[in-house]
């Protein structure tokens, strides 16, 4: 194991931003801390970077206790969100800081930023400043910086959290790439759930302090274990006191399924939404384009609703309560 996080607390004053988390992040892993905000993914990071000090528990790297150890000897690369790069130097410079405030020698300084240069793809910016890139190209330069001086481990705080949508995408495509062809341990904080879905190896769900559930992007997804990581993983709905997805729910012929009244359908790009209501409250399905077309649907029709086989399901919350209360 790369990183071993055991039994961190964390607070600020008497809020508890982190209760008794542990992780265990294999080396050469691509990690990503998932979960809403002030949930404490950013404490984390920042704890497990030696930014932060943890109240109680131990933080090991490498198979090195660095509870007590300084940010500096810890080995890790650091970005965040809004990268601070020197404004005065050259991308190349900026690139190569770490490198000469070691005193490496300058030849290998110029091979090692000619070659990390050429992996985010900005060789030609070299001898650019910083304000002369795009947002997105600069986030890249912090890659290559933090990349620089060979760390053990990376950590990324939300690093393309200020980029526009079609830049992010972009980014995490190259982000998987990059790890692929460059395998460094990384563990990157989001709060966006197909960020992480489409980039990580592993991602650990965190909320109000505790982790939710760990595993690939594949188990977290057919097999949430709570309600919470259902719903922040992507849209959901109710059917029969069940949390399920409204891709897993289909129209049924009668007599097969829970019978409802159409109450609207809204069409969005190829996707069309239904939504059904039944005695038991609303039940939310989409069907694409051109089924809805050929089946013919309409508001104000009855129709009945089931899910699909193989469809993922946990007990919708307040379920329990709301059978439990005398029918009326
Ligand atoms: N230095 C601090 N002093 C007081 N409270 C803090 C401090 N740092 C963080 N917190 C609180 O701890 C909680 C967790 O913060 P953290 O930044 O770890 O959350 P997060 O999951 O990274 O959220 P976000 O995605 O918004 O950054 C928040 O409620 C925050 O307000």
């Amino acid at each position: 194991m790369s990183i071993e996080v055991r039994s961190v607390s964390k607070q600020f004053g008497d809020f508890h931003a982190l209760d008794d988390v542990s992780v265990s992040l294999p080396t050469g892993q691509l990690t990503a801390l998932l979960g809403p905000s002030g949930g404490g993914k950013s404490t984390l990071l920042r704890i497990i970077a030696g930014l932060e000090d943890a109240d109680a528990g131990t933080v090991e790297i490498e198979g090195r206790d660095a509870t007590r150890l300084p940010a500096q000897q810890r080995n890790v690369g650091f970005v965040f969100q809004h990268y601070a790069a020197f404004k005065h130097m050259s991308v190349a410079k900026n690139v190569a800081f770490g490198l000469e405030i070691r005193k490496v020698a300058k030849e290998e300084v110029r091979a090692r930023v000619d070659e990390l240069l050429r992996l985010v793809h900005l060789e030609q910016f070299a001898d650019r400043r910083p304000s002369q890139l795009s947002g997105g190209q600069r986030q890249r330069m912090a890659l290559a910086r933090a990349l620089a001086v060979r760390p053990s481990v990376l950590l990324l705080d939300e690093p393309f959290g200020a980029l526009d949508a079609q830049v992010r995408k972009e980014l995490r495509e190259w982000l998987r790439h990059l790890h692929d062809e460059f395998p460094v341990t990384t563990v990157f904080v989001t709060h966006d759930q197909e960020e992480a879905l489409e980039v990580a190896d592993e991602i650990v769900v965190i909320n109000a302090g505790r982790v939710e559930q760990v595993g690939s992007p594949d188990s977290l997804y057919d097999a949430p274990a709570s309600a919470f990581v259902m719903s922040f993983l992507g849209p959901v709905t109710t059917l029969d006191g069940a949390l399920v997805r409204p891709h897993d729910v289909e129209l049924v012929a009668p007599g097969h399924g829970t019978g409802g009244r159409v109450a609207r359908i809204t069409r969005i790009g190829f996707e069309v939404r239904v939504e059904v209501r039944t005695a038991a409250g609303r039940t939310d399905l989409t069907l694409t384009r051109s089924a809805a077309r050929a089946r013919g649907i309409a508001v104000g029709e009855q129709v009945e609703v089931a899910l699909v086989a193989g469809a993922t399901s946990v007990p919708a919350p307040g379920a329990v309560a709301r059978e439990l209360l005398p029918a009326r």
